[in-house]
């Protein structure tokens, strides 16, 4: 059981989904030197969304190269409960899966924290509230999608914010995740909304000044806790 009463920190997560993957460990570390505060590793498997990316073996050889960093792996998988021992073993430190494909949340969520990890729970767009209410005691952060699953570089749905706002209402600890065609132009709605945990993918890899765009985007965010806390 999670219990969520940690003060909210902030915390930048870029996606590496649009990067050079050839070098993905020189982008990687370049964003953690520009102020990244974790990674976010989007995993594909072409069946539960219509696109590949990368799997446990990658993760594994970035795991070498960068020892101390925070790594979440965003599970985009029909099967997520088939990979958290390969994941747990390449060195991720939250697992987090889509709740649309699983027939036993609570199993799986025990089985990721037995395995070492945190618990992250997806929902997609199409996906309400109220899916993942019963669950979220047992899990350690709620990632809401702001785009359809499967691509970087999609628009942003401010649409989705009711759903965060409904979250840090109920739950003012919980960490919670916005993903999907988030930058400087949609961190606000994502802050005011509650979002805590931001991952952004090509506003950040695409910037000419990588270090600039993330410290707005904290700026922003630890604004509007800031503004909760008063
Ligand atoms: O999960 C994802 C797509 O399914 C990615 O994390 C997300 O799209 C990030 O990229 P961008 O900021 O470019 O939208
Ligand atoms: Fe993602």
């Amino acid at each position: 059981m999670a219990v969520h009463t940690k003060p909210l920190k902030c915390k930048i997560g870029p996606s590496i989904l649009n990067a050079d993957l050839s070098q993905l460990y020189v982008e990687s570390q370049r964003l953690l030197d520009n102020g990244a505060d974790y990674l976010h590793l989007d995993v594909m498997d072409g069946h539960f969304v219509p696109n590949l990316s990368i799997g446990h073996p990658v993760v594994k050889c970035l795991r070498n190269k960068i020892r101390t960093a925070f790594f979440e792996t965003h599970m985009m998988v029909s099967e997520p409960g088939k990979w958290v021992e390969p994941m747990a073993e390449a060195g991720v430190n939250q697992y987090t899966f889509h709740i649309e494909p699983v027939k036993d949340v609570i199993p799986l969520c025990r089985k990721v924290r037995e395995a070492g990890m945190q618990v992250g729970l997806a929902l997609k767009p199409g996906t309400g509230i109220e899916a993942v209410r019963q669950y979220i005691d047992h899990a350690d952060m709620i990632l809401i999608m702001t785009v359809e699953p499967g691509f970087g570089g999609q628009k942003f749905m401010g649409e989705m914010m009711p759903k965060v706002q409904w979250l840090r209402h109920n739950y003012p600890g919980l960490d919670i995740e916005v993903d999907g065609g988030v930058g400087l132009n949609t961190i606000t709605a994502c802050a005011e909304a509650g979002a805590n945990m931001i991952v952004s993918g090509t506003a950040i890899i695409n910037a000419n000044d990588q270090k600039a765009v993330i410290a707005s985007l904290r700026e922003t965010v630890e604004s509007s806790i800031h503004k909760c806390n008063v």
